[in-house]
């Protein structure tokens, strides 16, 4: 459609809208089927074949000017100077580019006003530039540029450059590298292991396994942020208590930790639970309502334990509750807005069943902005010690006793593999505090399932050695193992042992033992 015919179309329109409406109506459906009409007879000439078959038989791929008519209209700039800078030609889009005038323009040198400019190089130099990214100043604007020397009978006569606009496509990469640079920065200063001693609620948390003494540098550092963490690891390793230390140590430890259990709470009870209700919501409701785990979360942390186990109509329900931190009372439409750290915890594979279709994988986005994999405790074995006397502590406080593990006893904890984790040496260890009647807790305590750890705890399966051999391998794991039980504590060490202090520091030297 020209133009002219839509001025047209404007005017006729106007001047019958002052008749009637049902006319104007009526005339409106006229003039748009006739314009389409013209406008298709239009193309219909436009792909006249027998025209176009006559113009390319005019040879008119080497007419000059078709040649120039099309350069014009390429989409990129393009500008050819002579050898002295002086502009010969610049198509519609540089005009357009540069928001220069053809007539202004042409005839000038660009040395003048484009000092700069990489086509200079180009006529210097005679050799051509080809994907050349710069910054053009006159136009405040970023370019690439494919610059070609023009030579006529082997003289350089001049240049011929085409350029893009790519100024958005830059600012996006220093964009892009800024992000780039601050997210290494930020995963650095997240997993560098020299960094500073553990805060507080970490320090008791582990003592000597490197790989955990890390996951605790790396969540006593994300504490301090607003970030969703998500903990997994097997049943009993921590999750919980890991969970706890990060809320105590962020910016929210006075506000409330609330944990939601997804398996505990019983799929009907899910809405008035965690949203929580008005009063008269539903039959048997408390009449004065009641606020939901959500809302009394508010300011604090919740702690979504074993989100595994959440029905995919519950992921959509917490998704929502995520994405747009507000909750309706069930009941109610008025809308609550809360503000909450989210820390969630499983010990199920959750890529595996976003793999089976069990579990929504933009949920998974949602709460994995950190993730923290706490190892079982038989890959940490050298904190065993260490926990098996903190939470002996423990309950020879609340059993009013004073009670020590022989050295032999936390050798067999060490070689033991902890299925059920931290959690069942806590049991073992109360079950033991509330059992033993001696001061020294020995072997003779332990049930049945040490058995095996009872009877390789030295030998393993080196019976096939010397007996002279066989001794001087025992005594050397017995002394290993005396300091680390004691945390190096050579007195203690030496206690536990039952042997002199001369002969404890020969056997140090004889079996290379560095503490
Ligand atoms: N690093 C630790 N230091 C001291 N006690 C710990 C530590 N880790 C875990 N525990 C103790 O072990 C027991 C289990 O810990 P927790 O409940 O945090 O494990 P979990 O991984 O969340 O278990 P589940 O997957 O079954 O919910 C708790 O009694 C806890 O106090």
């Amino acid at each position: 459609m020209h133009l002219c015919q839509f001025y047209i179309f404007i005017i006729e329109l106007v001047f019958i809208k002052t008749f009637h409406k049902t006319i104007y109506i009526w005339y409106t459906v006229y003039i748009i089927y006739t314009l389409i009409e013209r406008s298709t007879q239009d193309m219909i000439s436009n792909v006249n074949l027998n025209e176009a078959q006559n113009i390319i038989n005019q040879d008119c791929f080497t007419n000059e000017s078709i040649l120039l008519k099309i350069l014009s209209n390429i989409p990129e700039a393009i500008i050819v100077i002579d050898i002295n800078t002086k502009i010969c030609f610049i198509n519609d889009a540089y005009c357009r580019l540069f928001k220069k005038d053809k007539q202004e323009i042409i005839g000038r040198l660009l040395s003048k006003f484009e000092p700069l400019a990489r086509i200079h190089d180009v006529l210097k130099n005679g050799e051509p530039m080809v994907g050349d990214i710069s910054h053009i100043h006159s136009a405040n604007i970023d370019v690439v540029a494919d610059i070609m020397p023009l030579f006529y009978n082997g003289t350089l006569i001049g240049a011929v450059a085409n350029m893009k606009n790519v100024t958005d496509i830059i600012h996006m990469q220093i964009e892009l590298d800024h992000f780039k640079s601050l997210t290494q920065f930020l995963k650095e200063e997240l997993y560098n292991n020299n960094s500073d001693n553990l805060p507080d609620s970490f320090k008791h948390l582990a003592r000597q396994n490197k790989t955990f003494v890390n996951i605790l540098k790396i969540a006593s550092k994300v504490a301090s942020t607003d970030a969703s963490v998500f903990i997994d690891g097997e049943s009993g390793v921590g999750k919980e208590v890991m969970a706890q230390a990060i809320h105590s140590s962020s910016k929210r430890s006075s506000g409330p930790f609330i944990k939601i259990n997804c398996s505990a709470i019983p799929e009907s009870l899910i809405e008035s639970e965690l949203f929580g209700y008005q009063s008269g919501a539903f039959t048997g409701a408390n009449s004065n309502g009641r606020i939901g785990r959500f809302e009394s979360a508010n300011g604090g942390t919740v702690f979504l334990d074993e989100i595994g186990e959440m029905s995919l109509s519950m992921q959509v329900k917490f998704l929502r509750v995520l994405q747009e931190k507000e909750i309706e009372r069930v009941g109610s439409n008025k809308k609550i807005k809360l503000d909450f750290r989210l820390i969630s915890a499983t010990n199920r594979n959750l890529e595996k069943m976003i793999e089976d279709g069990t579990f929504r994988l933009d949920l998974f986005y949602r709460i994995n902005v950190v993730p923290l994999r706490i190892p079982p405790l038989r890959d940490r074995k050298e904190d065993i010690p260490y926990y098996a006397n903190l939470f002996l502590e423990e309950m020879c406080a609340t059993y009013n006793k004073e009670l020590t593990f022989s050295p032999e006893v936390l050798r067999i904890f060490s070689n033991y593999e902890w299925p059920g984790n931290i959690r069942e040496l806590k049991n073992i260890v109360e079950q033991l505090a509330i059992l033993c009647s001696e001061d020294i807790i020995t072997s003779e305590f332990l049930s049945s399932k040490f058995d095996k750890q009872i009877g390789s705890q030295y030998i393993g399966n080196s019976s096939n050695l010397p007996l002279n051999k066989l001794i001087e391998k025992v005594e050397r794991e017995a002394i290993i193992s005396a300091l680390q039980c004691t945390n190096n504590n050579k007195t203690h060490a030496i206690e536990m042992l039952g042997i002199s202090r001369r002969g404890f520091y020969q056997k140090l030297e004889k079996y290379n033992i560095k503490t």
